[in-house]
């Protein structure tokens, strides 16, 4: 089991929601967090809190807005420099509005993709790093159809296959770095909020995916913890929804006799409680 104490964690969009539960799951386990946020009253809002708690050493906020190349950059280098290197990357700032959907795909794709490859190139053993983990935050919506948010739904399956493809990549035991991605269903969040507040058209068929599957944000932040400690798997999709608040994998790893290089990945059925 991976011992998160110890660990040096970025983690992205960790203003609130899930992102916010992950962090305060993180600090309560003894890691130092380095967040960013577009929202730079929240972020420092939060950081004030959290280093009352925790100690002014261990929570740093820096405001991004992760579609800006150079500011998400910035940031992640404030990450490694603050702590003299990171363990562990969490790409978790997105959006669900299917009206600006090419906004949509530069935070929840596009920003996703690129603070894994600042990541990855920080992290593998192979090009002079120390390893890492890298989990995305996805949905549920990377893994199913959804037909009320087609882009949201294609914004999320590239992540998991973006990140799929990196843990199965044969090298991977050279690189030393583990991939997952969180995969929750509907958690109580602002961004749920919003949408119900600015999608009306859409409600009727949000309103029942919402009424009957919510969790909240903190259900979420104990699936990512648990899929961060697991240091058996590689390319896990850790599903999260109503009735399996503690989290299911939907995929974890088979591996080959010599450990980690070419892992073939095996579906898990969902079994209803
Ligand atoms: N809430 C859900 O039902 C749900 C379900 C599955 C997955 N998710 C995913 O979880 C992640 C977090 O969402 P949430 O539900 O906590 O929503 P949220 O709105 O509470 O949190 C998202 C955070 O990201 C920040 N953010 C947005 N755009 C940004 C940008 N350009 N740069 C930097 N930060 C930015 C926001 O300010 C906010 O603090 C998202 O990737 C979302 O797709 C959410
Ligand atoms: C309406 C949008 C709300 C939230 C955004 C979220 O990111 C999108 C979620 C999209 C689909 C969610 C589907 C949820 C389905 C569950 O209620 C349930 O039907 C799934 C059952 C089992 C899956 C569990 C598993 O396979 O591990």
């Amino acid at each position: 089991m991976l011992e998160i104490g110890d660990k040096r964690v970025f983690v992205t969009g960790g203003a609130s929601g899930i992102g916010r539960a992950i962090i305060e799951a993180l600090l309560a386990k003894g890691a130092k967090v380095l967040f960013c946020d577009v929202n730079a009253d929240a972020g420092k809002g939060l950081e004030t809190e959290l280093r009352k708690q925790y100690g002014a050493d261990r929570v740093i906020f820096a405001q991004c807005d992760v579609t800006n190349a150079q500011q998400l950059e910035d940031v992640f280098q404030k990450a490694v420099s603050s702590f003299g290197g990171l363990d562990v990357c969490v790409n978790n700032a997105g959006i669900l509005d299917e009206r600006i959907w090419e906004t949509m795909l530069a935070i929840n794709t596009t920003a996703q993709i690129r603070g894994c490859k600042l990541a990855l190139d920080h992290m593998r053993r192979d090009k002079g790093g120390r390893g890492g983990v890298i989990i995305n935050v996805a949905s549920m919506a990377g893994i199913v159809a959804a037909h009320y948010h087609p882009v949201y739904t294609a914004s999320k399956h590239a992540v998991v296959g973006f990140s799929l493809s990196w843990a199965t990549h044969p090298k991977m035991g050279e690189m030393g770095v583990r991939w997952g991605c969180l995969c929750p269903g509907p958690v109580d969040t602002k961004l749920i909020t919003v949408l119900e507040e600015g999608q009306a058209e859409n409600l009727p068929v949000y309103r029942h995916v919402l009424d009957t599957n919510k969790v909240p944000p903190e259900s979420a932040a104990q699936a990512f913890i648990r899929l961060l400690e697991d240091d058996e798997s590689n390319g896990g999709l850790m599903t999260v929804v109503a009735g399996r608040e503690q989290g299911h994998y939907r995929k974890r790893q088979l591996v080959d006799a010599d450990g980690v290089s070419n892992p073939r990945l095996a579906d898990i059925p969902w079994t209803p409680t």
